[in-house]
């Protein structure tokens, strides 16, 4: 009988290859999409990376042939989740290879903010059926629906998370509070001490400024990496918050625009 391989510390990922011989149709989502025309070879940070750009500009869909191509479900969870509520994910993850590391990890999980009340849900469903030791005790023990948005987040984060994870997030911030979001900075140093790999697709300027990371900004250009303070997110948060009014009355100022 094969046996399980003991996992070890990250990284687990090395770099994402587009394989443009495999693109069924060029003229078709998601090959359409310039950061996924131009990707290349993406290489990941061994610890963080992070993948950022406007509304649309291909993170989830990069995120999710990431995903896939690692044997986790499209819609979010772990390995052992493997339930579908929408129709079909992209065809990308047949269009790119993922060079992996000899090391192994001993847990993955993809959040996405957008299902995550499924995968709350296909909790609720599998541990109705009993055999075996609950799951929702691996997140806290309290059903992820009665908890708020925020907090059910929060309770995978800090309960559901291993040593020697690889973890793929899909804008983990959706429903932190901005003190939660510093609170993921402290367990994202943690995991990532403990021999944790994280991709995570954000547009939390605070949480894109942890610094043992890689930031690659997806735009009409393709995909390239940036400094976190050449971001728009810290560029546009810092010229707000440094002057709300001047920049609200740029804005709001009707007489000119009209
Ligand atoms: N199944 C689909 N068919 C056609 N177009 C799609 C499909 N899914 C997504 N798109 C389009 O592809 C583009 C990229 O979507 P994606 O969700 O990857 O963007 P994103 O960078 O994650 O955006 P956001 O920051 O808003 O989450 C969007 O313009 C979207 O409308």
């Amino acid at each position: 009988m094969a046996r399980k391989q003991k996992s070890s510390p990250g990284p687990y990922l090395l770099h994402l290859e587009m394989l443009p011989d495999r693109i069924p149709d060029v003229t078709r989502f998601p090959y359409t999409l310039p950061s996924i025309r131009n990707l290349g070879t993406l290489a990941f940070h061994p610890k963080v990376t992070f993948l950022v750009g406007e509304n649309g500009a291909g993170k989830s869909t990069i995120l999710e042939a990431i995903a896939v191509a690692c044997g986790l479900n499209p819609e979010g969870g772990s390995r052992n989740f493997n339930f579908a509520t929408r129709a079909s994910h992209s065809s990308l993850d047949e269009c790119v290879r993922l060079a992996r590391a000899p090391a192994r990890p001993g847990d993955s999980y993809f959040l996405r903010a957008e299902s995550f009340y499924n995968v709350a849900s296909e909790i609720e469903r599998l541990d109705q059926g009993g055999g075996g030791p609950p799951i929702i005790d691996a997140y806290g023990g309290q059903s992820l629906h009665e908890q708020s948005h925020g907090e059910s987040f929060f309770a995978l984060f800090r309960y559901r998370f291993r040593d020697n994870g690889l973890y793929l997030m899909d804008e983990p911030e959706a429903a932190l509070s901005p003190k939660r979001q510093l609170q993921f900075l402290v367990l994202l140093h943690d995991y990532v001490r403990r021999g944790g790999q994280f991709v995570i697709a954000t547009h939390s300027p605070i949480i894109m400024a942890y610094p043992e990371a890689r930031i690659y900004l997806l735009d009409a250009g393709g995909i390239r990496e940036v400094a976190y303070t050449d971001t728009e997110h810290y560029v546009i948060t810092r010229g707000f918050l440094g002057n709300p009014g001047r920049m609200l009355a740029e804005l709001l100022d009707d007489d000119e625009k009209a």
